[in-house]
């Protein structure tokens, strides 16, 4: 027993004090790199693939880096690894015996992948289940992270396994919920909303991708998937609008081209200030 704090050991399941450091023994929540400090980790999810939840958190990232923060991704889409693309990231991650080394972007975004590591970046990933979720767990344990304020995680798209994995293992300090506007009529949203809950994870926002179309003739919204549901969305749950992206060619060009960085519009300032009045 080491119930007095100084002759602390760290093994809480043989210690009763009710320290600050105390951790919860039923707790799965994996340490971080011993030379990383992470201050917060959001999680960014979607109820399924294709609905910009990369390109939401490459732009989240990138609003946020302009705003002088220290940031990162930790690409946990392992099967469907988008943000390296999105970048323009081509290098090999390096590592030595402390770990892992992100590869930086041109603006000094720190970014894990597991197309970082593969020797040819369009070989699939063939991994069962908990193959890919040990994978999930080094990009947080092995990889050397430095100091970073914010780090987006670009979860695995829907509510199995590997989603779990992440949910369990990593501090999460929130998730950003990315729906298309058919996604916020159906049962989706409210999939990964349950979800949060169970996990005991608070849901900061919603972000409503491909909300509408501005004509580039005439200037009109159009509003291809039909009218929004995102506010009645969000006030079922008691949740925030974080912001509503319109479907832009030259969004789709930035991540093909690898200059998501250089993306203009403020669709995502309003999410950056939600993130950084949590602190
Ligand atoms: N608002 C938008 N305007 C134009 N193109 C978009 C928009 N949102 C996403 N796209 C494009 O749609 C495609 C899918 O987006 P993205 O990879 O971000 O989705 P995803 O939800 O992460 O999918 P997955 O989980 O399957 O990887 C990409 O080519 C992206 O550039």
């Amino acid at each position: 027993m080491s119930e007095n704090i100084e002759n602390c050991t760290h093994d809480c399941s043989s210690c009763g004090a009710d320290c600050p450091s105390r951790q919860d023994p039923e707790s799965l929540i994996e340490p971080q790199n011993a030379l990383s400090n992470v201050k917060k980790v959001i999680g960014v999810v979607s109820g399924k693939g294709g609905v910009g939840k990369s390109l939401v958190t490459s732009m989240l990232a990138t609003t946020l880096r302009r705003r002088e923060c220290s940031v990162g991704i930790l690409d946990a889409d392992i099967t469907g690894p988008s943000i390296p693309k999105c970048f323009g990231l081509k290098g090999r991650a390096t590592a030595d015996e402390n770990g892992m080394y992100p590869i930086i972007t041109k603006t000094g975004i720190k970014v894990m992948s597991i197309n970082l590591l593969l020797e040819e970046e369009t070989a699939p990933v063939v991994w069962r289940g908990p193959v890919i979720a040990g994978a999930i767990k080094q990009f947080w344990t092995d990889v050397v992270w430095g100091d970073v304020d914010y780090m987006f995680v670009d979860m695995p798209p829907g509510t199995g396994d590997v989603p779990l994995t992440v949910f369990q293992s990593l501090p999460l300090a929130g998730i950003i919920i990315v729906a298309s506007p058919q996604e916020l009529v159906g049962m989706i949203v409210s999939k990964a909303v349950e979800m949060a809950k169970l996990m005991e994870v608070p849901v900061l926002g919603l972000v409503e991708n491909m909300s509408y179309f501005k004509c580039p003739d005439c200037g009109k919204e159009i509003k291809l998937f039909g009218e929004s549901h995102i506010d009645e969305v969000a006030a079922k749950y008691g949740l925030k609008v974080m912001g509503k992206l319109p479907i832009d060619p030259t969004l789709a060009s930035a991540c093909d081209r690898g200059i998501i960085e250089l993306f203009g519009g403020d669709w995502l300032e309003g999410a950056a200030d939600a993130i950084e009045e949590q602190g």
